[in-house]
């Protein structure tokens, strides 16, 4: 039913090449019945299915013998070979095992495996990893599997969840976002009764935060209209990763002049090459450290008095 070797490889090259667009011969865009059945059932188009290179096949001589005797091959394999070796094993059992759980893999061919999907299909599931590497005969990756290709996209695959993980987290407005604020600006609404504290070259709100702040309301109310780079990277208190995670939060505005930060957004509008790195949802990549506001060396410390 699935053809001679030729039309097979033919078509499951074209799968490979062309998944799931309408080149793909058992696309499951035609539907689960089709990607499962309908393949083999109907008559295909060639027009329709993509090209693929054969010159492989049509040099083996077993493949070509096999595809111009296939009628005879069937009703050989059919009548004589089955009932004989049925009568030889002493059983009368024939599973195909390919096209029962080929319709439900198809669909996961370009979805994540889920725990489902590999237990209804009995790791057929897995078939991801076989369309990622299909010179590779194994069916999934296991803990022995430590090959670098296999490593690599193990990686990528963690890295995929790790930005939409990371794509829900408020990582505060991006600095190019935001406006670029004089330093007179800064100081008349910080007088007017707005909470702004400048730290490092950014400009926060912590309107919201006074009466949460661990170190007390006094503290932070005293850095309030300041530029509090120093106090904060350890001049009064060399604040946690934590704490420079939540200041990104309350960013309010760029200070004209305001060190790297303006620095850094001047050269985004010139086009130059200075920038951060993104996921691949386009979100800044912040590591643990690595925010703006942070100053690894403290500019002035207690230390250093
Ligand atoms: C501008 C926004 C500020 C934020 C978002 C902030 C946040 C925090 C956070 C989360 C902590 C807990 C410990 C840690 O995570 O490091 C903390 C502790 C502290 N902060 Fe701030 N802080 C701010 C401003 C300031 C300022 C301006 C000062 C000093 C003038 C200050 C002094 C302290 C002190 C002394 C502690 C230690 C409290 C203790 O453990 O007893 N903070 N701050």
């Amino acid at each position: 039913m699935e053809g001679s070797i030729r039309w097979w490889s033919r078509d499951h090259r074209a799968h490979h090449r062309y998944t799931d667009t309408v080149k793909d011969p058992y696309s499951v865009r035609k539907g689960l019945l089709y990607s499962h059945l309908g393949w083999m059932v109907f008559k295909q188009n060639p027009k329709n299915t993509g090209r693929t290179d054969i010159t492989d096949l049509n040099e083996d001589p077993v493949v070509v013998w096999q595809h111009r005797n296939f009628i005879k091959c069937v009703l050989f394999m059919a009548l004589i070979f089955l009932p004989l070796s049925a009568v030889f094993s002493g059983t009368i059992g024939w599973v195909d095992s390919s096209t029962p759980l080929f319709s439900v893999l198809l669909t996961t061919a370009t979805h994540p495996v889920t725990t489902s999907s590999r237990l209804v299909t009995l790791g057929e599931g897995y078939h991801n990893f076989h369309h990622e590497f299909p010179s590779d005969y194994r069916n999934a990756i296991e803990w022995w599997h430590s090959a670098n290709e296999i490593e690599k996209g193990r990686v990528q695959q963690l890295q995929k969840k790790l930005d939409q993980k990371r794509a829900t987290l408020n990582w505060g407005t991006p600095l190019e976002q935001l406006p670029v604020i004089g330093w007179d600006d800064f100081v008349e609404e910080a007088k007017n009764g707005k909470a702004l504290v400048a730290i490092a070259g950014v400009i926060h709100d912590v309107t919201d935060f006074i009466k949460d702040h661990p170190g007390g309301r006094a503290l932070i109310k005293s850095a309030i209209g300041k530029d509090a780079t120093a106090i904060f990277n350890g001049g009064v208190y060399y604040h946690s990763n934590a704490a420079h995670n939540l200041l990104s939060t309350m960013r309010y505005g760029v200070l004209r002049g305001g060190c790297e930060v303006e620095i850094w957004k001047r050269a985004q509008f010139e086009n130059k090459d200075v920038t951060y790195v993104n996921d691949s949802a386009g979100q800044r990549i912040i590591r643990a450290g690595n925010q703006v506001t942070k100053v690894t060396q403290p500019i002035g410390s207690a230390d250093a008095a």
